[in-house]
This record gives structure tokens, C-alpha cells and sequence, in this order.
């Protein structure tokens, strides 16, 4: 019956440099790689459990999220992409893959220099398209969460998301002209 549902959601890695190369294992940088709701709401409502899946050479590549925060903290060397898989309540409902490649390197000086972390953040949303009748349910009745989400500071998020909106819309656009 072409009913649409999203979720906004922001994910991406932030990154910090030790200053030097760790001797034990020639680690570099830690970083947390995440996935948050844009807007202040429990994602256990509608998502079983978020999968983030690393580089093949780390321990136990597949780690597995059953609740908020949907974050994966680890330290290393290297730039990769890691491939984050959403699952739902309703196991019925098509789990979504989003890809984020981890950033560790900018030109910023004081991010050069470890003194300041770097943030590599996508907006985006979840786009739920004819849900099942249980899926409906869980996706429009949010709950707040407590304590609420706090971004990474520095990000314009009203340009941002001006900007990613416009190009869904596109998408959104050239996908109907398509089938249609
Ligand atoms: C690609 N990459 N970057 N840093 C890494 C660290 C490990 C664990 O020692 C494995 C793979 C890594």
C-alpha cells in the first residue's frame, strides 16, 4: 500500500592518535565506530541487535551489539571498512547493511599532533518500506531514551542534514522514476 516509515540515524567513527606508535603492536590510534538515532529515541523499540563486522585480522571480527550504546571501541593502525548490519524486533523485516569506512588520518594539525579527535559522521536514514502491521507498531511508537544521546561536538547537523536530505530525495526521486 506504498507506506513509507524512516528513521534518522547518524554513523560513522571518531579517532584519536596516540601521539607515537605503541611498541607492543604498532597500534596507532584508538576509535569508536557507532551507530545513533539522530533524535533522542530508544533504538531497542525496533532493533534486536546491531552486528559491526571488522577487519578479517582483527580478533573476532563479527561483534555483535545487543544494546545502546551501538558503538565498537578498538585501537589499531589501518583505515577499513566496517559493515554494519541492523536487525529488528520483527525478524520478518529485511535486516539493513550500511558501510563506513574508518577514518584515522586528517590534515588537521591538532588532530596530527593527538590533541584533538577526528569525527568521521554520516546522517542517513532507515527507510522501512511497506513494514509488516508489528513493525508499523514498534516504528511509531518511540520511547526517549535516558540518558539522552549526545552527538560529537563540531558537527553542523542542520547543514548536514539539509545536504543528505536533498540527496535522499534525489535517490528518492530516480528510484520512483525507475519502476515507475
Ligand atoms: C586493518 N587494521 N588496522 N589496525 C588493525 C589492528 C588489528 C589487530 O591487531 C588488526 C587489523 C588492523
Amino acid at each position: 500500500k506504498g507506506v513509507v516509515l524512516t528513521k534518522p540515524v547518524v554513523y560513522g567513527n571518531i579517532a584519536r592518535y596516540f601521539g607515537k606508535k605503541r611498541e607492543d603492536d604498532g597500534h596507532t590510534h584508538s576509535w569508536t565506530c557507532y551507530l545513533r538515532p539522530f533524535k533522542n529515541e530508544d533504538m531497542t523499540v525496533y532493533v534486536k541487535k546491531v552486528q559491526f563486522k571488522l577487519h578479517d585480522s582483527y580478533p573476532s571480527p563479527v561483534r555483535v551489539v545487543m544494546r545502546p550504546p551501538y558503538e565498537i571501541n578498538e585501537t589499531g593502525w589501518g583505515e577499513f571498512e566496517v559493515v554494519i548490519k541492523i536487525f529488528f524486533a520483527d525478524s520478518a523485516e529485511k535486516p539493513i547493511t550500511i558501510y563506513h569506512l574508518i577514518k584515522l588520518f586528517q590534515t588537521d594539525p591538532a588532530v596530527m599532533a593527538g590533541k584533538k579527535n577526528l569525527v568521521s559522521e554520516n546522517y542517513d536514514e532507515l527507510v522501512f518500506t511497506d513494514p509488516t502491521n508489528t513493525m508499523y507498531h514498534l516504528l511509531t511508537s518511540p520511547k526517549q531514551m535516558v540518558p539522552a544521546i549526545r552527538h560529537e561536538p563540531g558537527i553542523d547537523y542542520k547543514e548536514k542534514e539539509q545536504r543528505n536530505l536533498a540527496a535522499l530525495n534525489n535517490a528518492h526521486r530516480k528510484l520512483k522514476n525507475e519502476i515507475s
